[in-house]
């Protein structure tokens, strides 16, 4: 096939999969110029500042945002795109990559994921469904922020916030220790999820909303989510005992934890999630707010190159 030449810009997460996967972007803006492409290439110390460049850098309206890095990095090129023509590509070389495995896109193969977006920089875009969170600030001002993957205001939140707030260790055992920390303690929290304006109340130990299929690199929540139903999938898992608990986690994998009764799953266009204690959201990976908080499927709101 021949390659026409693109405008492509290129934001690179040098950080990261805790920095191991530093050599992607360079190899990503080489190989695309190498065929042709005349490329930007986006490097900052942190996210806020390769946010403003590449906010800046996609007025120029290009062919094509493509992030280097893990979800956190389709979550910036998510924020910057929805409502655009401009599609998202996605080269991946984070810890996870659920969106890249959500959308096909090879994410264990650096030369393959760039043959890939190559091949897609030649066809239309894919439209998906983008979700919009919206939450109220402590100082009362109302704030948004979109994601493209999963959203969890549940136990895998509070595993990730002790996990961000541990400085030892730097690389991703620091996960395994905050998740075996929390299972300690495993307690239910009382939620009210409504789902399209229908209330549920319930004592829950993880309430998560799905786009697409998987989080935490390949943890399958919400196995049916499909990323154009203009829907939202919910999984809520209600309380279980520890050993429950351990005996289900495995499954999600496959995503066949959804047979099991404890486990709820629910479509919405619209979610809103609250509960009795302080648990901060993340979505994409990414830290968004302290809940109570909303979520709307955008239907058609993103192209992505896959
Ligand atoms: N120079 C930088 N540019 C962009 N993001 C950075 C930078 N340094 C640190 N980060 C942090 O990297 C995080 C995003 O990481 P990213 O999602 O790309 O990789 P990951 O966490 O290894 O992968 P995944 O989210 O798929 O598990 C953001 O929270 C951001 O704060």
């Amino acid at each position: 096939m021949t390659t026409r030449p693109k405008r492509v810009v290129v934001a690179i997460n040098p950080s990261a999969s805790f920095g191991s996967s530093r050599d992607v972007g360079p190899a990503v803006v080489q190989t695309l110029r190498a065929l042709g492409h005349e490329v930007t290439s986006l490097t900052e110390p942190d996210f806020d500042s390769l946010m403003v460049s590449a906010r800046a850098a996609v007025t120029s309206r290009p062919d094509a945002l493509v992030v280097v890095g893990g979800d956190g990095m389709v979550n910036l090129g998510t924020n910057l795109l929805v409502g655009t023509k401009v599609p998202l590509g996605i080269v991946p070389s984070g810890t996870g990559n659920d969106m890249a495995r959500g959308l096909g896109i090879p994410f264990d193969d650096t030369e393959a994921a760039i043959r890939h977006l190559d091949a897609a920089l030649q066809r239309s875009p894919r439209v998906i469904d983008a979700a919009r969170i919206r939450w109220t600030d402590a100082d009362g001002s109302a704030s948004e922020r979109w994601f493209a993957c999963a959203l969890s205001a549940g136990f895998d939140a509070i595993v990730n916030e002790r996990a961000n707030l541990m400085q030892h260790p730097k690389g991703p055992s620091r996960y395994i220790l905050a998740l075996l920390a929390e299972l300690v303690g495993l307690t239910p929290h009382r939620y009210r999820v409504e789902l399209d304006g229908e209330a549920l109340e319930l004592d829950a130990l993880m309430v998560s909303v799905g786009n697409s299929v998987s989080l935490g690199g390949g943890m399958k929540i919400t196995p049916d989510a499909a990323l154009d139903d203009g829907l939202l999938d919910v999984m809520i898992v209600k309380p279980l005992s520890r050993l429950s608990f351990l005996r289900i986690f495995p499954r999600v994998f496959q995503g066949t934890h959804t047979s099991d009764p404890r486990v709820v799953m629910r479509r919405a266009k619209r979610v809103r999630i609250e509960v009795d204690t302080e648990i901060v959201a993340y979505a994409d990976g990414e830290r968004i707010a302290p809940l109570p908080l909303e979520v709307e499927v955008e239907p058609g709101a993103l192209r992505v190159l896959a």
